[in-house]
């Protein structure tokens, strides 16, 4: 078991290895959770997909099958606005589409499904007392905010800039994730919707670190023990993983993203179509046609639900052209080090190897 000289993660989030399971909605259940927190690392259950009664049949999938700590992670949006004119020129928008894939006019829509934090989900926080919680798009109300903090979790949320970083550690977060723009899925931001003035992990972990008092996760495109090791190099106290576990065996993805992140090299880019919101992925025909940023995409997550029958219509036909394809720019190195193993190796690995590589050039002091 390597020995890691920075302790401030570990003892926060109590686990032997310093390495977070993104939460990745959409994209995993608790079978991924189980394998990262059985090596040590902190299994996380993404709820932004889930009701509240299926989230919590998870917890009790995941505290039957392993003792270690357990993240639970939601999104803490607004809900958007009714605007039913916006939804009437994204349908226009996406009538070719459908034409094409022999959609008629009266396709049904489904509504999107990703929900924000709420006193239904603050409820299972406080009977099923995860050891961490983790939010998404910055946090929740205040009122929402101290229930949490009263059921002893430890609190963590996504910061995309050095202000966003700033005040997450002033509204009580114990620890903060930087999220470089490298990073797969969507942009945890939530104090601007500058999306084009995001900075890259390498210039925003530094400028964090030294920003606030809390240990600093850091999170994008690490995808090896030599990015691990960059990562605790310039002061971060673990790393934050998604696209690498997206290879184990125990992600649940469509046959379209898998084949997508077989063939990747660094084509990913920034999107607002698939949901509403930035988010990165593998660049497909949606995002080239459409966006990648759309001035007509509707409020997060409403652009989902005019894709939807788009997506199932070329999933049927085995195409990921209208799928969301999320992946980091790192997602080359992590087919790499990952394919093939499962979600404990490849915990396990990526602190061995980070590990090795921190000894041969032994961590400064930022
Ligand atoms: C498929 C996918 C889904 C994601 N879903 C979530 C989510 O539900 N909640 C969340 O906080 N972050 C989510 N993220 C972002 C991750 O927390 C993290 O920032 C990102 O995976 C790190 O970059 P990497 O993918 O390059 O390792 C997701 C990322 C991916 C790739």
């Amino acid at each position: 078991m390597p020995h890691w000289p920075d302790r401030r993660a570990l003892d926060l989030l109590r686990i032997s290895q310093p390495i977070l399971q993104a939460p990745m909605a959409g994209a995993q259940a608790v079978e991924l959770a189980i394998a990262v927190s059985r090596a040590g690392g902190l299994g996380a259950l993404p709820c932004a997909m889930l009701t509240p009664t299926q989230a919590a049949e998870q917890v009790s999938a995941f505290r039957a099958a392993s003792s270690g700590p357990l993240n639970l992670n939601f999104f803490c949006h607004q809900p958007p606005t009714p605007d039913a004119a916006r939804d009437q020129a994204w349908r226009e928008r996406l009538a070719p589409f459908y034409r094409e894939l022999g959609l008629g006019p009266d396709t049904p829509i489904p509504v999107s499904n990703r929900a924000p934090f709420d006193d239904a989900f603050c409820k299972v926080v406080e009977a099923l007392r995860p050891e961490v919680v983790s939010f998404h798009f910055g946090l929740p109300a205040p009122d929402l905010l101290a229930r949490v903090k009263a059921s002893g979790a430890v609190v963590l949320s996504s910061a995309t800039t050095v202000a966003e970083a700033r005040w997450l550690a002033a509204n009580g977060c114990d620890a903060v994730i930087a999220q470089g723009v490298e990073a797969g899925g969507h942009r945890g931001l939530f104090l601007n919707d500058e999306v084009c003035a995001q900075p890259g992990l390498m210039a925003l972990l530094p400028q964090v670190v030294r920003a606030v008092d809390v240990p600093v996760i850091a999170a994008g495109a690490i995808a090896d023990g030599r990015g691990m090791a960059a990562a605790l190099h310039l002061g971060a106290a673990a790393v934050q993983v998604g696209t690498a576990y997206l290879f184990c065996a125990e992600a649940r993805i469509s046959a379209p993203h898998r084949a997508a992140l077989m063939a990747a090299e660094d084509n990913t880019a920034l999107t607002n179509v698939f949901t509403g919101r930035p988010a990165r992925g593998i660049l497909n025909r949606a995002m080239r046609e459409l966006g990648p940023i759309s001035p007509l995409a509707p409020a997060f997550p409403l652009a989902g639900g005019a894709l939807a029958p788009l997506r199932a219509a070329a999933e049927a036909q085995g195409s990921g052209d209208f799928s969301p394809l999320w992946a980091g720019q790192g997602v080359a190195l992590a087919r790499a080090t990952a394919h093939g193993l499962d979600a404990s190796t490849l915990t396990q690995r990526l602190a061995d190897d980070a590990h090795t590589w921190l000894r041969a050039q032994p961590a400064g002091v930022q």
